[in-house]
């Protein structure tokens, strides 16, 4: 099985938890991707969903897809978020926002009562950290905001090269219109401590740490899929 392969397996093994009917958060990225077009199939085939998606590249992927939308303000409470990781943890900690979507990713899957994650065998990690951890922050004051982050860090025992995220030659702007700070901090012993202290500085929107928010976690492999459980 190739990446892409494993990739569809566990957007497909995703697909048995949507139920008709459900208010679905739609992930970003290059695993959701392959969820959106198993799920477009099953809405052909007549299954009743309707979706909210966490970036505009998603939302356009449904529409093109025919995969029915309503914003988060139309549909403000969700039965369930599918959604990739670039990280998952045993705990089924994520880091996410590789594709710049962190922010609205986060607001999706906390809206929901359960947030599955889907991935290949790859994101599975012991301790998180290996993936530069990005951290959306606001464009006024970047270079601030990243001495902060560099100084809340050090506090923590972490360092580590901090970059803005360039795209195409300039500087990524996310759906929100703020832009990216990838954080090369190496091995994170405590996302929860590192996710709040981040959160308290002022040009921080948001970081990439999902800490207690997904509940499963649906991995492929080349020996198959296997399902983590959060409290297992
Ligand atoms: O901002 C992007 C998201 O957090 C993605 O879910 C994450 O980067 C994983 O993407 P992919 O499935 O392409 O590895």
């Amino acid at each position: 099985m190739d990446a892409r392969e494993m990739k569809i397996k566990a957007a497909d093994t995703a697909l048995s938890y949507v139920e008709d009917g459900m208010r679905l958060g739609i992930g970003t990225g290059s695993t959701a991707e392959e969820f959106v077009r198993l799920l477009a199939e099953r809405v052909a085939d007549g299954l009743s969903v309707v979706g909210v998606p966490t970036s505009e590249r998603t939302a356009r992927l449904c529409v093109e897809l025919g995969v029915p939308l309503m914003s988060l303000d139309e549909l403000p409470e969700l039965d369930l978020t599918i959604d990739g990781a670039d990280e998952v943890d045993g705990k089924l900690s994520l880091i996410k926002g590789g594709g710049g979507a962190l922010l609205r990713e986060k607001i999706v899957a906390s809206a929901s009562s359960r947030m599955i994650v889907i991935a290949d065998e790859s994101k599975v990690v012991e301790t998180l950290g290996a993936f530069k951890l990005p951290i959306e922050v606001n464009p006024f004051g970047i270079v601030t905001t990243r001495l902060a982050v560099e100084r809340t860090a050090a506090r923590l025992g972490l360092s580590g090269a901090i970059e803005i995220r360039r795209s195409g030659g300039s500087v990524f702007t996310t759906d929100g219109g703020h832009h990216i700070l990838d954080a090369s901090f190496g091995r994170i012993p405590d996302a929860e401590a590192l996710a709040t202290a981040l959160n308290a500085i002022p040009g921080v929107v948001e970081q990439g740490l999902f800490i207690n928010m997904a509940s499963i976690a649906i991995i492929a492999g080349a020996a198959g899929v296997r399902t983590l459980k959060a409290d297992s």
